[in-house]
């Protein structure tokens, strides 16, 4: 049964006491396929998560990840799954050598624990103590001990907060390394810059429920929308929506000289079309059921300089 999908969510329901903490989501997931759960504080990305580890049942819905319902799961399913979760204090005295290498031994098929290591970026601490490491050295072996079990499907819950830029760039290309090698992602996160760098396609949640889920590029009709071509003349800022903005840069510089002032194409970015699809969503009444897309347009705010 839908055998490509690594996870299939249908109507998942969770309350907390009166709290609809998730109110009828829809999520499928391909195998192969990096998906990112976006959406405000709140919105129930880690209620959905830790459900579809298996931490925490649910109160309706139906969820299959890898094909088995988490809540009834049992060792086997568990390692096929690998999870990054804050590492415990108890193992605060243990070396990121020494913690890495016994998580492997949970495992039937480990990744070679050395690489693994140097994957993460942490072969000059392997003989540290993980209480010595900075907050993003103890993310990136949080993450060494999720994958080290060859996980066919890695949970990542934010895995990159507090990392510096350069941590975060190698932390993609790990991430587009564990998905060459066939493996299902699916992570939250609230940088989008980082959905859109990683992942095939984006959900974004709002209240329990997913209200729009598409490729980066497309999420919101962004693709359709209109390019505004802004320029200085005469001493005053003008701007021309268009369909065509080569075209009318093109014209620009023809009656203008070819250095236009001031010359800017801005576009929709994915955190503008992100944020326009939540104010959506709170300014709706709940729907019945989610609709797949909102076509309302955002601001445009960003600036993408013209060629
Ligand atoms: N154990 C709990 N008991 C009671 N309420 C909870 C519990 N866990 C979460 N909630 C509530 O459920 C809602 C969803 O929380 P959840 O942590 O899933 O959101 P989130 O989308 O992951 O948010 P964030 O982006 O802040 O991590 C929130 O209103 C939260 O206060």
């Amino acid at each position: 049964m839908d055998d490509n999908l690594a996870v299939r969510v249908t109507g998942l329901q969770k309350r907390y006491g009166e709290k609809r903490a998730v109110d009828g989501l829809d999520l499928a997931v391909a195998r192969g396929e990096i998906v990112a759960v976006l959406g405000p504080n709140g919105a129930g990305k880690t209620t959905t998560v830790e459900i579809l580890e298996g931490y925490r049942r649910r109160d309706g819905g139906d969820v299959r990840v890898l094909g088995v319902d988490p809540q009834t799961a049992g060792r086997d399913w568990r390692a096929r799954i690998g999870i990054v979760l804050q590492t415990s204090n108890d193992l605060a005295e243990a070396t990121v050598a020494e913690l890495v290498h016994h998580f492997a031994r949970y495992y039937p098929d480990p990744r070679d624990p050395d690489e693994v290591i140097d994957a993460v970026g942490l072969r000059e601490k392997a003989r540290t103590r993980s209480r010595q490491l900075s907050g993003g050295q103890r993310r990136r072996l949080d993450v060494a001990l999720g994958i080290v079990g060859r996980p066919e499907l890695l949970f990542l819950d934010e895995p990159t907060t507090g990392f510096d830029p350069e941590a975060r760039h190698a932390f993609w290309s790990l991430i587009r390394g564990l998905r060459a090698d066939g493996t299902t992602i699916l992570l939250t996160t609230h940088y989008l810059e980082e959905a859109e760098q990683l992942a095939d396609r984006v959900a974004v949640v709002n209240a329990g429920r997913v209200v729009a889920v598409d490729t980066p590029a497309d999420l919101g009709g962004r693709q359709a929308r209109k390019a505004v071509v802004r320029w200085t003349e005469g001493g005053a800022v003008r701007e021309e929506r268009t369909d065509t903005p080569a075209a009318v840069v093109a014209a620009l510089a023809t009656r203008l000289g070819t250095e236009v002032p001031g010359l800017q194409v801005l576009r929709p970015t994915l955190e503008d079309v992100y944020l326009g699809l939540i104010a959506d969503a709170e300014a709706a009444p709940a729907p019945a059921t989610a609709p797949d897309a909102v076509d309302a347009a955002p601001a445009l705010t960003a600036t993408e300089a013209a060629r």
